[in-house]
């Protein structure tokens, strides 16, 4: 056990779905995930084990931010032994290419946040995915037939942004959507050694002032969620 997850040992899989929202992670698990057992409730941040065609495969909420998703990322690499962590998201797209509900693939992740610069000598570490995993997802969506964009995505420390200026220079350097925890989910991975993808639908889009509607928010996370499976049973 630890401060935030009160799993035993060998109760997480190898291979980890985790969304921002405990309960978008208890909805994957009764409704993708066969065998289904919630593993841990620390601050009912729910984590489930189950499997998916056979293969043993976990769940489990991140909360909102790069500190709350880095606790948990770190504790399940360094003590329950999980390899891969995917996280599954929402985000804000700022570029007039990238429409609702499309997918974004974070090839890259930059940040106002300064955790990684924390970790690595004051210095620009660039947080990226592990190509494998961005691979199988790609390949995937394309199966599915699903809008996908790959590249940097922007993880803000701040919800509410009034520097819409700020959306400008995102836009001109091509960052494709803004969320709140990619890159530090890719610094826990760079640190601890474990393959991380962080991958989102299009749930706003900030410069056009649109937003999905709930039915829609659902639709587009069950094609996520099924593009994901799809993408981690061909991990080796
Ligand atoms: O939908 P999730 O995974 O929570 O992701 C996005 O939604 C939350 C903000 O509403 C932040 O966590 C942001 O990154
Ligand atoms: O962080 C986020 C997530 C979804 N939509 C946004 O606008 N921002």
């Amino acid at each position: 056990m630890t401060p935030h997850i009160n799993a035993a040992a060998g109760d997480f899989a190898e291979t980890l779905l985790m969304p921002g929202d405990p309960l978008r992670a208890k909805y994957i698990a009764d409704n993708f995930l066969d065998n289904a057992r919630l593993v841990t409730d620390v601050r009912n941040m729910l984590g489930y084990t189950g499997e998916y065609q056979g293969r043993a495969i976990s769940v489990m909420g991140s909360g909102m931010g790069i500190p709350s998703i880095s606790i948990y990322a770190k504790e399940l690499a360094t003590e329950y032994g999980v390899k891969n962590i995917i996280r599954i998201g929402s985000c804000g797209a700022v570029s007039n290419k990238i429409k609702l509900m499309d997918v974004v693939m974070a090839m890259g992740a930059s940040t106002d946040s300064a955790v990684n610069r924390s970790r690595f000598a004051n210095t620009d570490f660039a947080m990226i995915a592990d190509f494998n995993l961005l691979r199988l997802a790609a390949d995937a969506a394309d199966k599915q037939g699903a809008n996908y964009h790959v590249g940097n995505l922007y993880s803000s420390d701040l919800f509410y942004c009034s520097d819409e200026m700020r959306y400008d220079d995102m836009e001109k350097y091509g960052i494709l959507g803004v969320e709140m925890e990619a890159a530090g989910l890719y610094g826990v991975a760079a640190e601890y050694g474990i393959n991380a993808l962080a991958m989102m639908t299009v749930t706003d889009h900030l410069r056009q002032g649109l937003h999905l509607s709930a039915e829609e928010r659902q639709h587009t996370l069950n094609e996520m969620i099924k593009l994901t499976l799809e993408a981690v049973s061909h991990l080796k």
